[in-house]
């Protein structure tokens, strides 16, 4: 988590160009389902609060690089406008078993999202070894991301379609923790297909995601996996690494580091029941993202 605070001036600045950087973008104005234009057939969405939140949360990101956020943002909304990932977290039905295999949690407002990958391999040849369902893979990955956002955006009062309770809302609540639990990995799968999915996946959240990772956790790690750490961290930038922790143990994630938002069972926390039992059934889109995957054309549709 950054501790740059954000450059207010830069803030506002950013605000005014906006229309420039969304016509760079090739016109595209939707920005983790909120509406950065308040201009055209979206307008009715749009919230300057929310806004400037986004806003700022870039400008910690990079620095308060004047250039260098307005070039990610129009990267950032190039790359939206194509994947469509509201449509991942939303819209797109993804392989049953990967929704069991991702759980997204909410305690005490903070957002967890644990993927179970260790389970993975035990779908070795249907998921890992299958290209077609590795780009399905990436898709549902994606979804994951997007449905925690809104979850995060949400428990702080970030209403996207303009009636939310802005008082609530501060840049430093709008951190996401992750999970990785590799319990029965004993040998990585080799497969040059899923390196390249899991190098994409890493490539896809550093770049069109910064700054919405508190830290992550890699639990169940077996020792003699360390190597692999090494293999997937030579991609990743050293502020992004310095939020990462390896533990062999997963109840040290409760013991050690996250008590109050994790279950006893497993992760050694305090609270009761399974992690299953704690996951976040539904989370409902705000009216602008069903406008966009419902009523826009989509480059998938
Ligand atoms: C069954 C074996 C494994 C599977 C299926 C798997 C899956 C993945 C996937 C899909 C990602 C992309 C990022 C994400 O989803 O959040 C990832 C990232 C990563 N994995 Fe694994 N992984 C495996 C084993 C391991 C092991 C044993 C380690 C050792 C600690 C490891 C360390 C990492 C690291 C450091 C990243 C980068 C995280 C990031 O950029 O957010 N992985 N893995």
């Amino acid at each position: 988590m950054s501790t740059v605070k954000p450059d207010e001036k830069l803030v506002l600045q950013l605000l005014s160009e906006l229309p420039s950087i969304i016509e760079k973008s090739g016109n595209y104005s939707e920005l983790y389902g909120v509406e950065l234009s308040n201009e055209g057939d979206s307008a009715k969405y749009y919230n300057e609060d929310n806004v400037k939140l986004l806003l700022g949360k870039l400008c910690k990101a990079y620095n308060n690089d004047h250039e260098k956020i307005s070039t990610q943002l129009v990267k950032i909304l190039k790359w939206r406008s194509s994947f469509n990932p509201l449509s991942c977290g939303f819209k797109e039905k993804h392989n049953e078993f990967l929704e069991h295999i991702g759980i997204i949690t909410s305690e005490k407002g903070q957002v967890i999202t644990w993927n179970i990958y260790g389970e993975l391999i035990h779908k070795k040849d249907e998921i890992l070894n299958n290209p077609e369902n590795l780009t399905k893979f990436i898709r549902y990955r994606v979804g994951l991301m997007e449905r925690g956002i809104q979850l995060l955006l949400l428990n702080n009062g970030v209403d996207a379609s303009g009636n939310g309770t802005a008082n609530k809302k501060t840049l430093d609540d709008l951190y996401m923790i992750q999970v990785h639990d590799y319990a029965t990995v004993s040998m990585f799968n080799r497969d040059p297909n899923f390196k390249k999915t899991v190098k994409e996946i890493i490539e896809i959240f550093q770049e069109y995601y910064p700054e919405w990772l508190k830290q992550k956790f890699f639990v169940n790690v077996h020792w003699s996996l360390g190597f692999i750490y090494n293999i997937f961290t030579k991609f990743i930038n050293s502020e992004i690494k310095k939020k990462f922790v390896v533990l062999s143990d997963s109840h040290k994630l409760g013991e050690e580091y996250l008590g109050e938002y994790v279950p006893k069972e497993t992760y050694g926390g305090n609270l009761p029941g399974s992690l299953a039992s704690m996951k976040v059934k539904e989370i409902k889109p705000n009216d602008y993202i069903l406008h966009m995957i419902f009523e826009t054309e989509s480059e998938l549709d």
